[in-house]
């Protein structure tokens, strides 16, 4: 990973000459006139941590395992957001923490949330380092050092129990590893957001994320039917039964408890048989509010595809649903649907302990060539049903969303059937294969437009259906007013019965100072979403960025309620202070 941008250096690219020119026709983007900070001159505050603690660290994982070189510390510090890479860019590291802790088993997680908590130590669960919300920038002040407790050591697949459809994991797994590792299993996670190749599970959970496929396979949170948690006073086990009525589920304070609590180190989660390939269509709607009246069809009255996105008209302009294709997006509003074709045969049953190494199945590749199962339905069928709208309610089974009703093509049928009642007009595969190809790409593509003086930062929210347009032309306002004419691109690729989110894409020429530039920005956009009723946050977290307006969402008796939790699980206020509550004064 890039210390100041995303990703594997080797698929960096270049600007395409039609998004240079719109740079600089359209918003006037200039090249910026200070160079980019290299690793070694970024500016780290002076370590902190007295030779006794790092002694004692070491005694717990070994003293390889802790690291307080200048670069393991760059490395830590803070997340991807545009602002976090502004900053590194500009050499600024002053959140770099102290040392660089890195256990092996739970054990060592618990030892060290010990000694932490009797020297005051804070510590940051450090996952992917993938937060774009300030997740990993701990508030220093009162301690006498920070950690970074790196969790990639806890990288196993510990078991999959093929009968409930439950694998178990450690944290430190990242996405495309625990792909592979189901893959040999015939069974898939589904879990693809746009971070998918460096995030890891526990962070997903940690932050309560949303892949790609969630329409499919749901979210992060929905995955989670387990968790063991190591905090300073003692080990959380969470998680018996599928559902129980055993009281409140605890389950959920640890969910987007972004490691204010302890740490998780384990995690149950559901999977699904692995589907023998991946489909993706591309459709055109007149405009963003019919594509979206079709969206909401689907999601109440099915079949659902397992991904499903709809641009807004700029970002169908602009092309960004097809990042290779830039500049060339066209009219109206490009809608992508995305079906399995049908899942692999019965998966094999285990225990494992050491799973096998196994060809990495990137996402929308075949698992496995095994047959096809499930009940037929024929096209037909499939068709007419959706168009009576007997198709199913799939919410309704208590299965996901989806899942059931339809299979295979069908399905494919069956919400082809609905998009086209609501005047979808269909554009064939190559749309949706172009997505395909550019999903995980956009990271790239912004580390090229820092590099020529644009900055380009999401936002996203989540609202009901009846509140999403006025949610939708809040931010678009908001943004506008605040940065004069950038460029705001819109989509929605999560949806429910009730309601969907909406994730923006703004690109704006860089200022001399564009951390406060953006800072400015999203305080309009913070404000119009909180007074157009929409959530601060639908998957990124609340981290240090959307603490105030978290708490506002809560209100006085919620933030008593997590602050009650925290002072009996984290006495001495360690665990990543000053991310997601406010620290207490004095
Ligand atoms: C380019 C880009 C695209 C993204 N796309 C998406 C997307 O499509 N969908 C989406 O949901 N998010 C997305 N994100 C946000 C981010 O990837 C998610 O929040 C993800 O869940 C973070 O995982 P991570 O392993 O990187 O966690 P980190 O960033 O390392 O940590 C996130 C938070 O969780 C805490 N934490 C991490 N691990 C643990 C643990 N084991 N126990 C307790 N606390 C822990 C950290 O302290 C931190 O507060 C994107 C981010 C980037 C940079």
């Amino acid at each position: 990973m890039l210390w100041s941008g995303w990703g594997d250096p080797a698929k960096a690219s270049e600007l395409p000459e039609p998004v240079r020119r719109l740079l600089r026709d359209l918003l006037g983007v200039r090249a910026p006139s200070v160079p980019a900070a290299s690793l070694e001159s970024v500016r780290l505050p002076e370590a902190a941590l007295t030779p006794a603690v790092l002694d004692a660290l070491a005694e717990v994982v070994g003293a390889e395992h802790v690291l307080t070189g200048h670069e393991a510390r760059v490395r830590h510090t803070r997340g991807k957001s545009t602002p976090d890479l502004l900053r590194m860019r500009a050499g600024d590291g002053c959140d770099a923490p102290d040392a660089v802790v890195l256990p092996a088993s739970h054990e060592e997680v618990a030892e060290l949330l010990r000694l932490c908590s009797r020297e005051r130590v804070a510590v940051v669960p450090f996952g992917g380092g993938t937060s774009v919300v300030g997740g990993l920038a701990a508030e220093r002040a009162g301690f006498p050092g920070v950690v970074a407790l790196d969790l990639g050591r806890l990288d196993r697949l510990r078991s999959v129990d093929a009968e409930s459809m439950v694998a178990e994991f450690e944290p430190g797994v990242r996405a495309p590893d625990a792909e592979r590792l189901l893959a040999a299993h015939g069974l898939t996670l589904g879990h693809f957001p746009q971070s998918f190749e460096y995030a890891t599970l526990g962070g997903f959970a940690a932050a309560r994320s949303s892949g790609q496929a969630s329409a499919g396979y749901g979210r992060f949170d929905d995955m989670v039917v387990g968790l063991t948690v190591a905090t300073p006073a003692g080990t959380l086990e969470l998680g018996r039964a599928p559902k129980s009525a055993a009281g409140p589920d605890l389950r959920q304070l640890v969910l987007g408890s972004e490691g204010v609590f302890g740490v998780i180190t384990s995690l149950r989660l559901r999977v699904r048989r692995a589907p023998v390939g991946w489909v993706y269509e591309g459709w055109r709607f007149a405009s963003f509010e019919r594509g979206s009246a079709a969206m909401r069809a689907l999601a109440q009255n099915g079949p659902l595809p397992a991904v499903l996105r709809l641009s807004d008209e700029t970002e169908t302009m602009v092309g960004l649903a097809k990042p290779d294709a830039i500049g060339s997006g066209g009219s109206g509003c490009l809608l992508i649907a995305g079906y399995e074709r049908a899942p692999t045969a019965e998966p094999e049953g285990v225990p494992v302990t050491e799973p096998e190494g196994v060809p990495v199945t990137a996402p929308g590749q075949a698992a496995s060539g095994k047959a096809a199962s499930g009940e037929a339905v024929s096209g037909k069928a499939g068709a007419r049903k959706a168009a009576s709208g007997e198709a199913g309610f799939e919410g309704a089974t208590g299965v996901p969303s989806g899942f059931g009703g339809f299979s295979g093509d069908d399905r494919r049928i069956a919400a082809s059937a609905v998009l086209a009642r609501f005047g979808g007009e269909p554009l064939g595969a190559e749309p949706g294969r172009a997505w395909e190809r550019g999903r995980f790409s956009a990271p790239y593509l912004r580390d090229s437009l820092l590099a020529a003086g644009a900055t380009v930062e999401t936002l996203e929210t989540a609202g009901f259906w009846a509140t999403l347009p006025r949610l939708y032309d809040a931010v678009r306002l908001a943004l506008l007013g605040a940065l004069g004419s950038p460029l705001v691109m819109c989509h929605v690729s999560h949806v429910y019965e009730t309601g969907a989110s909406l994730y923006f894409t703004v690109v704006t020429p860089q200022e001399d100072d564009p951390v406060a530039q953006w800072e400015r920005a999203k305080a309009a956009a913070n404000a119009a979403i909180v007074a157009a009723g929409g959530t601060i946050t639908h998957h990124h977290g609340v981290g240090r960025d959307h603490r105030g307006a978290y708490a506002a969402e809560l209100g006085p008796v919620g933030v008593a309620i997590l602050e009650a939790v925290k002072a009996r699980l984290d006495p001495a206020g360690i665990m990543n202070p000053g991310v997601l509550l406010s620290r207490p004064e004095g």
